[in-house]
């Protein structure tokens, strides 16, 4: 089944709306999204609908690996894009970099 949504910290969606925050980095259990699909953009914490972006890849990418290039794309910085991650992620080395576009 190709996913049609994606959720984002709330806090965090501005970015996405804004069309500054291109990337974002998830486990396995989200490395499913299809290059090319349009997808719907929604709060984790309310659910609210954000917008809709498209994807362009879903990539490896250890954590070790990530980046000031990453951080760039995430409109973060890397500091807190690491920490954020360690968060969400404990001790998860193998990651995947979704990049997508705003649709506007
Ligand atoms: C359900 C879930 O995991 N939701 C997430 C995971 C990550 N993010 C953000 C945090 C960083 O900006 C990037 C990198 O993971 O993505 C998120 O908003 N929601």
């Amino acid at each position: 089944m190709i996913p049609t949504s994606i959720t984002f910290f709330e806090y965090l969606t501005p970015l996405v709306a804004s069309g500054a925050k291109t990337i974002t980095i998830r486990d396995a259990s989200e490395n499913h999204y299809v290059p090319g699909t349009q997808v719907e953009v929604f709060t984790l914490e309310t659910h609210q609908k954000v917008c809709d972006i498209t994807i362009l890849s879903v990539e490896p990418l250890a954590f070790d690996d990530i980046n000031e290039f990453h951080a760039e794309q995430e409109s973060l910085p890397l500091d807190e894009l690491k920490q954020i991650i360690q968060q969400v992620y404990p001790n998860q080395q193998s990651l995947f970099m979704i990049s997508f576009e705003l649709v506007k």
